[in-house]
């Protein structure tokens, strides 16, 4: 096992008397992907929540470790006046979301632009009188938004309304934007849903070359079960809020507790 990118430790998530995530540990390795499952309501979503700095989690930390040392994300998102879930964003951690949440009025290009503001407005002044720095950040973001263009097949749509987009398109413009802000860990929330077979497959395809080809690491919640099985490395299951598998593929796969959460049965009557 290589070195964890992500670990989520000992994490309890309550909403008033609900108990959504329940002492939840897993690692997220890092250059792998790792697919986050289980039935509905088990509690994905709102893990998700709590790694992207969302949520701060009830108890339990989760820390995301880097060259430049570890953040723990529910201290940044509860640091006193600056906190919020934009320093998980600018620690390193995108993602995308379960319903698409483009800027529909705006062009796809203009999409990943607004994604880059903090790279690019250095401050006030160097805008209004358009210093070299300035113009020189402004580029590089013109830049870095043409290559994710290329890299998601998107390149001709640069100019369209993101809103006038097909759906499978909207959603590779929404990782696109994801990878403009330079991510360690990038985070997408069902990503193929809505999809059909071909656009599943062209999704597919695409996460493993951010994966090969970039060195990401990638978390996922799917519930298409064949593109899961393809992408992963390692998955994580939920159930009630609670893990109740970890490990690679094969073995969730053939797991009776895993067998018997998503049957609605008892794990005695899967063996
Ligand atoms: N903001 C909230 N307030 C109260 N309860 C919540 C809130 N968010 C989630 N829950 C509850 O927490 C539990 C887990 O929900 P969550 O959305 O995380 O599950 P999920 O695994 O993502 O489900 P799905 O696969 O259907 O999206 C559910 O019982 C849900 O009703």
């Amino acid at each position: 096992m290589t070195a964890p990118l992500l670990e989520v430790n000992n994490v309890t998530m309550r909403f008033g008397g609900i108990v959504a995530n329940r002492n939840v540990n897993f690692c997220v390795e890092k250059g792998k992907i790792t697919a986050l499952i289980g039935p509905n309501g088990a509690g994905k979503t709102t893990m998700f929540n709590c790694i992207t700095g969302f949520y701060r989690a009830s108890e339990g930390n989760i820390l995301l470790h880097g060259e430049d040392g570890t953040q723990d994300i529910g201290g940044l998102i509860t640091r006193p006046i600056t906190g919020g879930s934009h320093l998980a964003t600018r620690a390193g951690i995108a993602r995308t979301f379960q319903n698409i949440r483009l800027f529909r009025e705006m062009s796809v290009v203009e999409n990943l632009l607004v994604a880059q503001h903090r790279q690019t407005a250095n401050n006030l002044l160097s805008g209004v009188f358009s210093t070299p720095t300035y113009r020189r950040a402004e580029r590089e973001a013109v830049d870095r938004a043409y290559y994710w263009l290329e890299r998601m097949h998107l390149a001709g749509d640069a100019n369209r309304l993101a809103g006038e987009l097909p759906y499978g398109r909207q959603r590779r413009l929404e990782i696109a934007r994801a990878m403009c802000t330079s991510p360690k860990l990038i985070c997408l929330d069902e990503p193929a849903a809505g999809l059909n077979p071909a656009e599943t497959r062209e999704l597919s395809e695409v996460l493993q070359i951010l994966r090969a080809d970039h060195d990401l690491t990638v978390l996922v919640i799917e519930h298409d079960m064949g593109l899961v099985m393809r992408i992963s490395n390692h998955i994580v299951v939920l159930d009630h809020g609670e893990v109740i598998s970890d490990g690679t593929p094969e073995h969730v796969a053939n797991d009776p507790a895993v067998i018997a959460a998503y049957l609605g049965v008892s794990e005695e009557e899967v063996q």
